[in-house]
């Protein structure tokens, strides 16, 4: 374990990155792939469009004879290409998508054309360049080119380019199998029956549903006695999956034993606090179990600490083992729409509301407030030791997937 000096937050995700090898490789259908990651390149099977195709509808003539009149002498439709050869003074009537005759190498736009049974005449614009409206082919893609590198996630658009390129299949990294673990004397189950010295255990609905965002298999236990021998059987009853989150018990307090439950259970504590705040009691362990090697997410009980030391460590850790190519958060600059104070000696992400101009930080910062929370839609970037900053300063935020407005 590090001892001493807090690790700053790119040290902590680059040592808890390490960690992770990606899961093993599985071949799913392209509903099955959505959400998930390219677990290799991926090359075209055919060539997009595979002939010259017309992107408009009108008539295909030859480049040489752009000013007509025209004979029509049939018709290419979308799935029924015309199969005789086009010379001038000759057009062939066609619709988007429909392949271009032999010896057309034109379309013109039929708002540029007047028909009168098969005699066609150019009342508007001939195309300039005379190529303008055709879809030459493998435009798209030719095959055997790379269409999508490994890492990247398979959303609508990779989909449909992976079908167009003639995949029925991709291979991805095996769903993660998680267990998120609630700790506390205090948490009640059932947030209808909690008495006064009690608090609803709300952290673990809201980790799993931040880590649904991706494609995983979730247990849920708890909420778990501060208790050595209740740690150490949730702890047994997560032994199979990949990575296990708890949440609570994480700090110095006379009852917050993660630590202790985890070193009885024989896993080995890799790092503990981050100087961050929220979040600064977060700890990673690793457990190891002949090969297999499950890694432990422990997060701070506070609501909001444990959202955002979710959002920074475990969505990053899922991505990973899920073989995402780049998977840290991303964040983008916005102007202040109000004056911030002076940042304390800890790198702090406040809790703000983006509306896609300007960005507003929350009143209410503590790390237990979750209306204050639930109201935000990013967190703001606060590095140690900057001075006050005034309403259109620029700040770094990271869009959180938070519900709400997000
Ligand atoms: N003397 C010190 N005290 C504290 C320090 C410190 O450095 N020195 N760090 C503080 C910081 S920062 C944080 S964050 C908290 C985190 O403590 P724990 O991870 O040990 O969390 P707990 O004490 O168990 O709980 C804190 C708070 O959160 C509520 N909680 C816990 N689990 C849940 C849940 N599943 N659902 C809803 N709410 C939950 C719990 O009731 C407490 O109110 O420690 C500071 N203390
Ligand atoms: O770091 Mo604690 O997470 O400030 O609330």
């Amino acid at each position: 374990m590090t001892g001493g000096r807090m690790l700053t937050l790119e040290q902590a995700q680059e040592r808890l990155l390490k960690l992770v090898t990606p899961l093993s490789i599985e071949r799913v259908d392209m509903e099955g792939a959505l959400g998930r990651y390219l677990a290799e390149p991926l090359f075209a099977r055919r060539t997009q469009p595979a002939a010259d195709v017309s992107a408009m509808d009108g008539y295909a003539v030859a480049s040489s004879d752009l000013a007509g009149p025209w004979h029509v002498i049939g018709e290419s439709a979308a799935g029924h290409p015309y199969a005789e050869t086009v010379v001038p003074g000759q057009a062939v009537r066609i619709s988007t998508g429909a392949l271009l005759p032999a010896g057309a190498d034109a379309v013109i736009v039929q708002e540029d054309l007047a028909r009168v049974d098969h005699h066609v005449t150019l009342t508007g614009d001939a195309p300039s360049p005379a190529g303008k409206h055709i879809r030459c082919r493998g435009m798209d893609f030719p095959e055997g080119r790379e269409i999508l590198p490994a890492g990247i996630r398979i959303g609508p658009a990779q989909a449909a380019l992976a079908i167009a390129a003639g995949h029925k299949h991709l291979p991805v990294c095996r769903m993660p199998r998680i267990a998120v673990i609630d700790s506390g004397d205090e948490l009640a189950p059932d947030p209808e029956t909690c008495e006064a010295h009690q608090v609803p255990a709300s952290n673990g609905v809201m980790l799993a549903a931040l880590a649904r965002t991706l494609p995983v298999e979730i247990t849920r236990i708890g909420p778990v006695a501060d208790h050595l021998d209740a740690l150490l059987a949730a702890f047994e009853t997560a032994k199979d999956v990949d990575l296990v989150i708890t949440s609570g018990g994480a700090s110095v307090g006379d009852h917050d034993l993660i630590r202790p439950a985890l070193e009885a259970w024989g896993a080995r504590i890799d790092f503990w606090r981050v100087a961050i705040k929220p979040g600064k009691p977060l700890l990673v362990a690793v457990k190891t179990a002949g090969a297999r090697q499950q890694i432990v997410l422990g997060l701070p009980g506070n609501p909001v600490s444990s959202l955002v030391t979710a959002y920074h460590f475990l969505l990053p850790v899922l991505r990973a083992m899920l073989g995402a190519r780049s998977p840290l958060p991303l964040s983008f600059d916005a102007c202040l729409a109000a004056p911030l104070p002076a940042s304390s000696d800890r790198r702090e992400f406040l809790r703000g509301l983006w509306d896609g101009a300007t960005v507003t930080s929350h009143v209410l910062q503590d790390s237990g407030a979750l209306a204050a929370l639930a109201a935000s839609n990013v967190l703001i970037d606060r590095p140690a030791g900057m001075p006050a900053a005034k309403a259109g300063d620029p700040v770094r935020v990271y869009l959180l997937q938070n519900g709400g407005i997000a």
